[in-house]
């Protein structure tokens, strides 16, 4: 539908776009991105005509742009500007009639009922329906910009040139509006390019982006190759981090602060508290840990300063475990958000304690483990339901370092190995396979790296961290088995 060529664009002596060139689809979402100065509204002003080319191509459905009047280009194009000046004494809808201009004839136009349609449309899209006779003089600055965005689609454009749409609009608002530009690129296949300064929503809701860098196209392409860590370090100058979206795969980016790195605070592990009884046990840091786990509270990656492993009887029973657990740690004081919660019924007297520390690594240990559900996993699909006590081996490993994420997975897969190994050797069974048990079927895993000091790329067994890990681990699981074995001789727990 759009097609710019070669564009150039200076003010007097000054060249601020070199060259751009790029392609939109018809019902395309496609967004600019690029810092401040970078030439994005001056190429959006050269796309609606408000400057004058001066070097380059403009093409709109095969049409050169120069060759479009005023009248003809607003039946096509509509824009939503980044400053726009308030016209005080109207309303909110009178406002947005405006927006029906472009399709007005003659002399003395006539208004329809199209018009009046398109105008109702538009107001209720952007939510401001009960506020069509206020004047906009009294509307907050977001309301405002969602009245001036009504008057542009109440121009039923095929094109919709966007700067900056969600300016001084709270994130709620945001997501609302661009959630109905998505559907009317969707649904009327409008075609929208819009600036953005925020790269996340960029990302969520752009089909392709532009990323600008002092008037040149630095690349073209979908939010997923676009949103480059370097990229966007080179253009923007600031340190920045990609992850994935939780929901939808898209990519977000997390600019890092320019602060002091944490400074290494000696024996990190050293000044641990731990505290043992019968209900639970939990080690407590001064500074929070990054944590890996498959914990109760605190899943996924998660800042911890609290790891609490608490007892439940074995008839313990919940619709939600999250939610129950969550009200257990709020009732002795912790922190949900702070806190990774595990649960086991196996009796915490019987716990193991490893503590290593080697030239490069130190690491604490904690591993309860009971294996009343013990499951050998090859075999786990011969079982005719999967037990779902609470069971049984718990594992919480604190490192003095810095992981990457890499090494959080790989300390997962080494922990869990070693755990394997121990059972192993132990010889635990599976009771319905008869064959030698992998682990439980609720077990839980906590790497914690407190995140200073030495970094750690890699935690698989070839590594100086790994071989801590497993040797640790090992040795706990083993410990904790015996134990938990030899209290099953005495007295039920
Ligand atoms: N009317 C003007 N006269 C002279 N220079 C201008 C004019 N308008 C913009 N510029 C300059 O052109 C360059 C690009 O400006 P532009 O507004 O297009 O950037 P932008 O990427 O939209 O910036 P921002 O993110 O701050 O809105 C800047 O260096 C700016 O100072």
């Amino acid at each position: 539908m759009l097609e710019v060529h070669d564009l150039s664009y200076r003010y007097d002596e000054k060249t601020v776009l070199h060259d751009v060139t790029f392609t939109v689809e018809k019902g395309e979402f496609f967004g600019i991105l690029g810092p401040n100065g970078s030439g994005k509204t001056t190429l959006l002003k050269l796309l609606s005509k408000e400057l004058a080319m001066q070097k380059g191509m403009i093409t709109l459905n095969g049409t050169p742009l120069v060759s479009f009047s005023q009248k003809e280009l607003a039946q096509l194009v509509a824009v939503l500007p980044q400053n726009v000046e308030t016209s005080f004494g109207y309303t909110v809808k009178e406002t947005v009639e405006l927006g029906r201009y472009a399709h007005q004839r003659g002399l003395f136009p006539k208004w329809t009922d199209d018009d009046e349609r398109a105008v109702i449309e538009a107001v209720e899209r952007v939510g401001l329906h009960a506020k069509q006779q206020q004047g906009i003089d009294r509307l907050s600055g977001g309301e405002r910009q969602r009245v001036y965005l009504a008057r542009a689609l109440a121009q039923q454009p095929s094109l919709l040139l966007l700067d900056e749409p969600t300016n001084h609009m709270d994130m709620a608002q945001q997501m609302n509006l661009l959630d109905q530009l998505k559907q009317w690129t969707n649904e009327k296949r409008l075609t929208v390019v819009a600036i953005f300064h925020d790269i996340n929503l960029a990302s969520l809701y752009c089909d392709r982006l532009l990323l600008l860098h002092e008037g040149r196209v630095v690349c073209i392409g979908e939010p997923s190759d676009i949103i480059e860590e370097s990229a966007l370090k080179h253009v923007f100058d600031a340190a920045v981090r990609r992850q994935a979206h939780p929901v939808v795969p898209t990519p977000l980016v997390t600019f890092l602060p320019k602060i002091e790195p944490i400074k290494k605070e000696r024996d990190v592990l050293d000044s641990l508290k731990v505290t043992k009884s019968q209900e639970q046990i939990v080690v407590a840091a001064s500074k929070p840990f990054k944590t890996l786990s498959s914990a109760v509270v605190g899943a996924g990656f998660q800042w911890a300063t609290h790891f609490v492993n608490r007892h439940v009887p074995n008839d313990y029973c919940c619709d939600d475990a999250e939610e129950e657990m969550k009200q257990y740690l709020k009732a002795r004081s912790f922190n949900v958000h702070r806190t990774v919660g595990m649960m086991t019924a196996v009796c915490l007297e019987d716990a193991a304690y490893v503590y290593r520390k080697e030239a490069d690594v130190a690491l604490y240990t904690v591993v309860t483990a009971g294996v009343g559900n013990a499951v050998d996993a090859a075999k786990a699909w011969e079982h005719e339901s999967v037990a779902q006590t609470i069971g049984t081996i718990n594992i919480i490993i604190l490192i003095d370092g810095q992981l990457t994420d890499a090494a959080f997975v790989q300390a997962m897969m080494t922990a869990t190995e070693a755990k394997a190994k121990a059972l192993y050797d132990e010889h635990v069974l599976d009771p319905n396979t008869n064959t030698i048990a992998t682990g439980t079927s609720t077990d839980c895993v906590a790497i914690a790296a407190s995140q200073q000091g030495a970094v750690f790329d890699y935690a698989g067994t070839a590594t100086p961290l790994g071989k801590a890990i497993g040797r640790s681990v090992y040795k706990a699981t083993v410990e904790a088995l015996r134990k938990y074995r030899k209290r099953r001789g005495d007295v039920e727990c």
